[in-house]
């Protein structure tokens, strides 16, 4: 049995795996990590491996205590991964996204895959189906545009995200929730426009906190799955046990 613990720029998912099984999923914060995982390990006993992936530098003080009863395994530049790394700076490219890739390539073999995640940032990965992983792009995300609309102007609202009404919006608060809202939706149907200019075929997934808030609002059919990445780095820990 493993724990698939993913550390993003806004908050940590866990998840326990038993195989291919996901068992339990737990999102918290980072201050709450000690004591999380702690009542994870507590509620599943027959936890034999946690695997980490982070996008940040790791504070791995966290886990000596642990290291002492349970095997840790931190994903790294150094990890094995299923696919070709044509990206120009392999060094700098987010673990996250090398983990996502990993996924694309085991789960939909043979075939060109787009994988976009919206949480703290909107990244976009492509693996081809010869297994190349060639990069993408990394945009702000939902979170990100409406605080940096409040931060950075001297009278505009900090608002939570809702769909907006119209395209053309009649106040303030519409006319934000429009930007940000109708600003990501027509991004990622502009790139996804964009990819097949170039590929005529590929299989989009749509991962990460916002996805299930913005498939409603996409016109093109996309596997909208929250837990891909968890389920991704399940994989990945896997591949790296042969
Ligand atoms: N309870 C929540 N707390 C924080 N963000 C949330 C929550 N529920 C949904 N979200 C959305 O999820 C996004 C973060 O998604 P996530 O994939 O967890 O980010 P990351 O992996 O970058 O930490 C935020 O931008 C926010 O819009
Ligand atoms: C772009 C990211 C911040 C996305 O992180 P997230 O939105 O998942 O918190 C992360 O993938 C990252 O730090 N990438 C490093 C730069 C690169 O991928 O080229
Ligand atoms: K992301």
């Amino acid at each position: 049995m493993l724990l698939a613990i993913d550390i993003g720029n806004t908050r940590i998912k866990a998840a326990v795996f038993e195989d291919n099984t996901l068992l339990d999923l737990i999102i918290f914060d980072k201050k709450e990590m000690v004591e999380k995982i702690e009542f994870i390990l507590e509620k599943f006993l027959k936890i034999t491996s946690i695997v980490v992936a982070s996008v940040g530098n790791m504070d791995k003080s966290v886990f000596h205590t642990l290291e002492k009863k349970i095997s840790i395994h931190f994903i790294s530049h150094e990890s094995q991964f299923p696919f070709a790394n044509l990206y120009t700076t392999p060094k700098t490219l987010g673990i996250d996204r090398m983990v996502l890739a990993t996924g694309a390539t085991l789960q939909f073999p043979n075939q060109n895959r787009l994988v976009i995640d919206a949480g703290t940032c909107i990244t976009y990965d492509f693996v081809d189906e010869d297994n190349r992983y060639l990069g993408g792009a990394i945009s702000p995300g939902i979170r990100l545009r409406y605080e940096s609309l409040h931060q950075f102007t001297a009278k505009l609202p900090l608002l939570n995200k809702a769909y907006p009404e119209y395209v053309i919006g009649n106040s303030t608060e519409e006319s934000i929730h429009s930007g940000v809202v109708n600003g990501i939706t027509l991004e990622i149907d502009g790139f996804i426009e964009q990819y097949k200019a170039q590929y005529a075929k590929f299989i989009i997934i749509l991962t990460g906190g916002d996805a299930e808030f913005l498939a409603k609002r996409l016109k093109n059919t996309i596997f909208a799955n929250s837990n891909f990445l968890l389920e991704s780095l399940n994989q990945t820990f896997q591949y790296n046990q042969k």
